[in-house]
């Protein structure tokens, strides 16, 4: 928890400043049994000034407004920097989220991550702003007021202090117990949250499978299997919450006894005895309370960890230590080379061969290619490589004879546009959905970047949008069908005006009809973009001028639709093999 620092330096003084608060408002209830003891041993015990009592009371009730002024002014000062320290952290797992490479998000479920970024983050703030200085207050107060207990009485004070040896064996069984079972409770809130959020997303499938019981059978269960933990957790809890609140009144019992006994001798005063048990009334208090103090450590331990987990896995597709500029674009478009590229996924069974097993592959100035394969033989894989979605594992992917690892991201992904045969947009206008990668343009050059782009995608439906291009789409607003969305996606890609744009299979669903249209507006409006295409049915092909097949993770044939058909058969098999096959009425579409 000490790593928090880096996240909580601009609240520390603050927080330490509270927690001088805390101290203080402590240290004063300590002082009203000093108090009593000088008012019991004087003027009570020797025939009463009754003065003296008045203003012995009187400094009670002022230290007593001291007090709780003190206790206001702890809360007020760390509430705020506890919620600054939150949204620090919260705003930097975003951001490191957001770094993160795809191998990453493939890995991890996004509910483990969201409740991650909300409720862990909360107890660590709820820690902060509470447990951590009422932690150092009460640890504080106990020895402070244990060493006042002493020097009041070194016998009394002795009981009380072999009380303290339970109370650690106690408090380390529990953080023992506690940490293993906090840990899986959230975890399990993790899973939890995966499983809202997979059957949100999925909700068309379970409805349409029938299967909405048994989505909420699995969910009862799994809260179930929460809801015992938190009893355990509880448990675990009420245990030591009882231990700590009954020891330190046996203890008390014993001291009492032992104090009238030394009292009655003569070796203790009665004030001496009234302080005593004042103070003992005051230490009891942090005692009863570390139970809690102790479980809300653990809890933002936990959450600490889980959050450190995340923010420890590093990022390995970074930016060079040199970035290097990317050449001005020639005016015949930019050249991409593939060479001896080898790509292996994290998660592929050991003994399998590479996705890609040395892939050589070049794109010329401004042309158009269309990969074609069956399916799984890597075609998305491929096309990740050149905006850097993925690192090759050996090999290099050049553009304009730079190496795509020495250039800075920001550049490359400037140069480089995609759009997904999945498209995802996001809750917002289709304005700003398809100016998602065009940031800094002023309000007329966004206006016709984005007219434009659209018009390219062939998506006039935008026109009859409730509010045109302002109407929100995405998970917030208008659903719209997946052609529609794919059109929106497309133009997303073409308004960043890239040197080189790749194409995921981006017009699957729409009708043949329309996606001549869209090919062709394509074809005028790419002049000297350089161009990826992954085909799926045979009127893709039509974008391209050379198609590359990919078979057993190599570029096995490069060439002319018509040549290609003519001469090479596992792209015959590979046409046939497309849902829309006809690789004679292909051959019509490529004329
Ligand atoms: N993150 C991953 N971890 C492990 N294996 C993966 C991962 N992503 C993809 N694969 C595997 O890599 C292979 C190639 O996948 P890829 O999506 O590139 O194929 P594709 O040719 O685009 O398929 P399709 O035509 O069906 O879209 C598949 O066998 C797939 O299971």
């Amino acid at each position: 928890m000490w790593r928090l620092r880096e996240w909580a330096r601009p609240a520390l003084a603050r927080v330490a400043l509270g927690g001088l608060a805390g101290l203080g408002a402590s240290l004063l209830a300590l002082a009203v049994p000093q108090v009593l003891r000088v008012v019991v041993n004087g003027p009570l015990l020797s025939g009463g000034h009754s003065g003296a009592v008045v203003l012995a009371a009187g400094l009670v009730a002022a230290l007593g407004l001291l007090e709780a002024f003190f206790v206001w002014s702890r809360r007020a000062l760390i509430a705020s920097p506890g919620t600054t320290v939150e949204r620090e952290m919260r705003t930097a797992l975003f951001a490191h989220l957001l770094d993160l490479p795809m191998a990453f998000h493939d890995r991890w479920a996004g509910g483990q991550l969201l409740s991650r970024a909300m409720s862990d983050l909360s107890i660590v703030r709820r820690w902060m702003v509470f447990g951590l200085a009422m932690m150092v207050v009460s640890v504080a107060t106990t020895l402070v007021g244990v060493g006042l207990m002493l020097a009041t009485s070194w016998q009394l004070g002795l009981v009380y202090v072999a009380g303290a040896v339970p109370v650690v064996w106690l408090g380390f069984r529990f953080r023992q117990d506690y940490k293993v079972v906090a840990r899986r409770a959230r975890d399990q809130a993790g899973d939890l949250a995966t499983t809202v959020e997979e059957s949100v997303h999925g909700i068309r499938v379970l409805k349409a499978f029938g299967r909405g019981d048994d989505a909420l059978e699995d969910f009862a269960q799994q809260a179930d299997e929460l809801r015992s933990t938190e009893i355990v957790k509880a448990r675990t809890l009420s245990r030591i919450t009882f231990a700590l609140g009954a020891l330190p009144e046996l203890v008390l019992a014993l001291s009492l006894g032992v104090g009238v006994w030394l009292a009655s001798a003569g070796d203790l005063t009665v004030g001496d005895l009234v302080a005593f048990f004042a103070t003992a009334a005051v230490v009891n208090t942090p005692v009863e309370r570390l139970g809690q103090l102790l479980a809300m450590t653990m809890d933002a331990r936990t959450a600490a960890d889980r959050y450190l987990e995340v923010m420890d896995t590093v990022a390995a597709l970074t930016d060079p230590a040199r970035p290097r500029a990317l050449p001005e674009p020639p005016a015949a478009g930019t050249r991409v080379e593939l060479s001896g590229v080898h790509l292996r996924h994290a998660g592929q069974g050991a003994g399998t061969p590479d996705v890609l097993d040395g892939v050589d592959l070049v794109l010329e100035p401004g042309e158009t290619l269309a990969l074609v394969g069956l399916t799984g033989t890597g075609k998305s894989t491929l096309l990740s490589l050149i905006p850097r979605l993925l690192d090759v594992t050996d090999g290099s992917v050049r553009l304009d004879g730079v190496d795509v690892r020495d250039v800075g991201r920001a550049e490359l992904r400037a140069a480089v546009a995609v759009a997904f045969e999945d498209p995802v947009l996001f809750s917002a206008s289709v304005r700003e959905n398809v100016l998602l990668g065009t940031p800094g343009l002023s309000d007329a050059e966004a206006e016709e970047r984005a007219r434009g782009a659209l018009e390219v995608a062939s998506a006039s439906f935008v026109e009859d949008l409730p509010d045109g291009m302002d109407t929100v789409i995405g998970e917030e607003g208008l659903s719209l069908s997946g052609g529609q969305r794919q059109r929106v996606a497309l133009a997303r890609a073409i308004a960043v005006r890239p040197r080189v744009l790749v194409l995921d299979d981006p017009l699957s669903a729409l009708d043949v009809a329309t996606e001549a249209v869209v090919t062709e507006r394509l074809r005028q409006t790419l002049t000297g973009t350089t161009t990826l295409v992954v085909a799926h049915r045979p009127s893709t092909v039509a974008l391209a001028d050379r198609v590359a097949v990919l078979q057993d993770g190599r570029i096995t044939a490069v060439g002319r639709h018509t040549d290609l058909l003519a001469e090479h058969a596992h792209y015959r098999y590979v046409l046939t093999a497309m849902t829309e096959p006809a690789p004679d009425s292909a051959v019509g579409v490529t004329r």
